[in-house]
């Protein structure tokens, strides 16, 4: 018997169709919907996107509007959700906290018990904008509870990024700094079939419910290798000091066989698409906050990456400092990541859901050959 093709870690197969993102390496690009990102990120607000990444098409301008007021009436956290963040001990790290308050929230939705409770599409698409508006609200408090303050309540009177910086740090940045998170938000949105939306799918193909495919998805996204990255890379940032260092702290990481976190990705191989939109946006930052010795250390790395490796970086890297400039600590990092991704883990559930497959692959047994017991 010939072995089969072992395809180690999925790479280059294409396990379904998608009708919501491509990520074209060739070209260095990614559509939403058909759409480049870089046009989204330029035009358009993040509850814009969010809706075309479930609808398929942008809304028009009273969509829009029923879209907002819907996503803004759903913000305030449930005393229970507080509570469940509250009994996880405040060292844990903010995405086991995020991930326990989503579980959570899965267990309070009664109607996953009506009749066809799980895959109603009007109750998916609630579901969908519920968590939406959640995820900032769970993601500030997370992180104001680290620092020993009061939760924000959220204001109605807030697009989607403002509300978010608002209930984080109880006063509103400057134009600069909000822009720079929509593009953040924009940018982290959707990106195909990466570790945590096949998760989602993996677990939306059992015909689990939506709140049990995020909580998956979010332990995916938690991962240095993917998501966890963005912290990684501040991670890196404090070890170097500044730019004079990066070189030989480089040279010694490589030598120790570490992966220099926010480089690298397993379909882009010449650059992520993604990262020029963001690093324009780490540059207004910097600019903003006067911080050109971030910048410099920005690029030492990059450079001596390039000269070493040839290996360039991925949104984590201009998206880990351009969130430290904002001021979140490093470890909300992630949690930002996944409140942006929420948007993109449902549109694939969804889709999933709508032309279901069990997802289970075969694996070649390669351990002992049959033996008994000998009793
Ligand atoms: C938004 C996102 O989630 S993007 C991804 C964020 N993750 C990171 O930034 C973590 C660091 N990067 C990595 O670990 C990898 O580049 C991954 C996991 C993203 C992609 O990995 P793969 O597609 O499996 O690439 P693979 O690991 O085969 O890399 C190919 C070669 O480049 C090297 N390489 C790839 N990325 C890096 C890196 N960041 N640092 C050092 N070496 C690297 C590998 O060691 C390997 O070298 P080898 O052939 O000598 O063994
Ligand atoms: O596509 C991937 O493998 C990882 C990534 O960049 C993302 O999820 O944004």
């Amino acid at each position: 018997m010939t072995d089969p093709d072992i395809h180690k870690g999925l790479a280059g197969v294409v396990v379904d169709t998608t009708t919501i993102s491509s990520v074209n390496p060739q070209t260095n690009s990614l559509l939403y919907r058909g759409y480049p990102v870089q046009e989204l990120a330029a035009h358009c607000s993040f509850e814009e996107v969010a809706y075309l990444l479930w609808h398929g098409e942008l809304p028009t301008a009273d969509e829009l509007v029923a879209f907002e007021a819907l996503e803004r009436s759903l913000r305030t956290l449930d005393d229970r959700t507080r509570r469940a963040i509250d009994d996880v001990p405040v060292t844990a790290h903010p995405m086991d906290a995020l991930r326990t308050a989503v579980s959570q929230l899965g267990g309070l939705d009664t109607t996953l018990q009506q009749p066809d409770g799980i895959l109603d599409p009007a109750l998916n698409d609630g579901r969908a904008v519920y968590l939406l508006a959640q995820l900032p609200s769970i993601v500030a408090y997370i992180q104001r509870r680290g620092r020993g303050l009061e939760p924000v309540e959220p204001r109605d009177d807030l697009d989607f990024s403002r509300n978010f910086l608002w209930m984080t740090f109880g006063e509103l940045p400057d134009d600069v700094v909000v822009d720079a998170f929509r593009v953040s938000l924009v940018l982290y949105a959707e990106h195909s079939f990466n570790a945590s939306t096949f998760t989602a799918r993996v677990i939306a193909s059992t015909l689990s419910d939506v709140y049990s495919a995020v909580t998956g998805a979010i332990g995916a996204l938690k991962g240095p290798l993917h998501g966890g990255a963005n912290e990684a890379v501040m991670h890196a940032f404090a070890e170097i000091g500044s730019a004079d260092n990066a070189e030989t702290w480089l040279d010694t990481a490589l030598a120790e066989k570490r992966k220099i976190m926010g480089f690298g990705h397993r379909v882009y191989k010449n650059g992520d698409s993604r990262v020029p939109t963001m690093r324009s946006a780490l540059e207004r930052l910097v600019e903003h906050y006067d911080r050109a010795d971030m910048l410099a250390l920005y690029d030492a790395l990059e450079n001596a990456m390039a000269a070493r490796k040839n290996i360039k970086p991925n949104l984590d890297y201009p998206s880990g400092p351009a969130y430290s400039l904002m001021g979140f600590d490093t470890e909300t990092f992630t949690p930002l990541f996944a409140a942006a991704r929420i948007t993109g883990w449902t549109a694939h559930i969804f889709e999933q859901y709508a032309a279901n497959s069990l997802i289970r692959p075969l694996s070649q047994y390669t351990g002992p050959e049959e033996r008994h017991l000998e009793r």
